[in-house]
């Protein structure tokens, strides 16, 4: 399903062959396809997943149990300190795979209303990157939200809760 959508692609907005590597190799871990949750053409210019976003980071989000997955390789546009991934993007990215989680699953969106954040490891320009989502508790329209990221060595770059204002 994911291989069929992303070959239809252009370029500029495919994953890469090693996201797509290691895309296999987390469906082999779960024992099923996983399936890549669909872009919405009204966001088209969401600097972190829309398509039409010129300088947008172009991410695609994949359905876990019970959370969702992205993978992500910085080029060197995305750089702090030489050879060093921006902490903003790397905010970015955690923040995006949170909200868009919840905006897939409940049909509404959903607000940042905070967010923690720990850097951990420094994540390289050039290597890929894999970043988690998960709901931890609700109260209401409040959601508590959890996601972290993984360097190519298992080593936790960062990790950060959220919390999130459903939309009425
Ligand atoms: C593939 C998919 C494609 C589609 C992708 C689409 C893009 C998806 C992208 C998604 C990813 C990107 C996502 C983004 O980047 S979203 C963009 C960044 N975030 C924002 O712009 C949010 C700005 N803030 C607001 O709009 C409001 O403050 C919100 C909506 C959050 C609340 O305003 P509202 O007017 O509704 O509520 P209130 O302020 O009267 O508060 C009411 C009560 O709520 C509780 N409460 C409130 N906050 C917190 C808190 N932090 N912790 C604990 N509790 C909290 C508290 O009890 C409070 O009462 P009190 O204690 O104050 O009396």
């Amino acid at each position: 399903m994911e291989s069929i959508q992303n070959n239809m692609l252009p370029q500029h907005l495919q994953m890469n062959e090693t996201e797509r590597k290691l895309l296999a190799e987390e469906e082999k871990k779960y024992g099923t396809k996983l399936m890549e949750m669909p872009k919405d053409q009204k966001y088209g210019m969401c600097f972190a997943c829309g398509e039409e976003n010129p300088v947008g980071l172009h991410l695609h989000f994949f359905w876990i149990p019970n959370g969702v997955m992205a993978f992500f390789t910085p080029k060197p546009e995305h750089q702090s300190y030489n050879g060093r991934m921006h902490g903003g993007l790397i905010t970015v990215l955690l923040d995006e795979i949170m909200g868009n989680y919840l905006f897939k699953k409940e049909g509404v969106p959903a607000y940042t209303a905070r967010i923690d954040l720990r850097f951990r490891t420094p994540v390289q320009i050039g290597t890929t990157i894999r970043c988690e989502g998960h709901e931890v508790k609700r109260k209401g329209r409040l959601v508590v939200m959890e996601g972290v990221i993984i360097n190519p060595d298992g080593t936790v770059a960062a990790e950060a809760t959220s919390t999130l204002m459903l939309e009425k």
